[in-house]
């Protein structure tokens, strides 16, 4: 069998960007996201067009018990993951913290903290019984900085890097490798989830500059992942040309 990828959040932006790649690439793909019809629609696409094969998982991250469910009862065969991407994540809302909303709170930590722990518990015992596979942390800027109003979301992300450092450690024993990928400005679907559908608000956190597309996150991760076994890209920072931190941008 050809290699297999592992993708939460396949069915917009990055992780559909990284299921295009990876499928060009010739992978095998497990496509995880909860909505249904997209994740139909990119699984039939990709099948048909690279003839690969894609198994989709609908699930929602923050629930360990079906994903655990659902992963568990995979066939043995397609156990054997090379690439687990843990992009599944979300932001909600931009409120200062003494007028934040607990339950945009609980999404966020739930989401991208506790996600990303339930499905690296599972997928990093299969890759640690094969003594090799490649975990790809999609982080963020905001967890190497923090910004007005984001707090939350910025505390998410600094999670995520604390996770990435300390799952490399723990499966160094393993041969397993760990790579974060932190992205500034990408002009996706987040900015549309983080204001709860306002697509003219959501519009305006690109006006004036030439933000990163999906692909261009998906083309870093290819890079990562298409070392040789000997090399580990701890972490990349990528920005638009025109971001110079999560606050200073460049708009004309
Ligand atoms: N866009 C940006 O500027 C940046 C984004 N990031 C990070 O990149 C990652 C991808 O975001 P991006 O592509 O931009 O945003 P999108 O909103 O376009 O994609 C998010 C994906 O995550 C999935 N998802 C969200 N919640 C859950 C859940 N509970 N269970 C399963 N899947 C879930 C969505 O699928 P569905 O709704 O179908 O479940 C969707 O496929 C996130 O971790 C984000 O924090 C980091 C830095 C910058
Ligand atoms: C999605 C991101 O991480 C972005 N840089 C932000 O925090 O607004």
């Amino acid at each position: 069998m050809s290699k297999i990828a592992l993708i939460t959040g396949a069915t917009s932006g990055i992780g559909a960007a990284c299921a295009h790649l990876f499928a060009a690439q010739g992978y095998h793909l497990i496509l995880l996201a909860r909505r249904e019809e997209r994740l139909t629609e990119i699984a039939k696409h990709l099948e048909d067009k690279y003839a690969i094969e894609v198994k989709k998982i609908i699930a929602d991250v923050r629930d360990h018990e079906d994903l655990s469910y659902r992963l568990d009862t995979l066939p043995a065969s397609w156990k054997k993951v090379n690439v687990l991407i843990n992009n599944a994540g979300l932001s909600q809302g931009l409120d200062p913290i003494d007028k934040g909303n607990f339950a945009d709170w609980d999404t966020m930590i739930d989401t991208n903290v506790k996600g990303l722990l339930y499905t690296t518990k599972i997928v990093s015992n299969w890759m640690v019984a094969q003594k090799s596979g490649h975990i790809i942390n999609i982080g963020s800027i905001a967890g190497q900085e923090v910004y007005p109003n984001g707090n939350v979301y910025c505390a998410t992300k600094h999670a995520v890097d604390a996770l990435n450092k300390s799952m490399r450690i723990d499966l160094l024993p393993h041969g397993i490798r760990v790579t974060a990928i932190n992205p500034g400005m990408v002009e996706t679907e987040f900015s549309k989830v983080r204001f709860k559908g306002d697509e003219s608000r959501a519009k305006k956190v690109y006006d004036g500059l030439e933000p990163l597309v999906a692909n261009d996150i998906a083309e870093a991760i290819w890079f990562a992942v298409s070392r040789p076994a000997h090399v580990n890209i701890n972490d990349m920072l990528i920005m638009p040309t025109a971001q110079a931190t999560a606050t200073i941008i460049d708009r004309n």
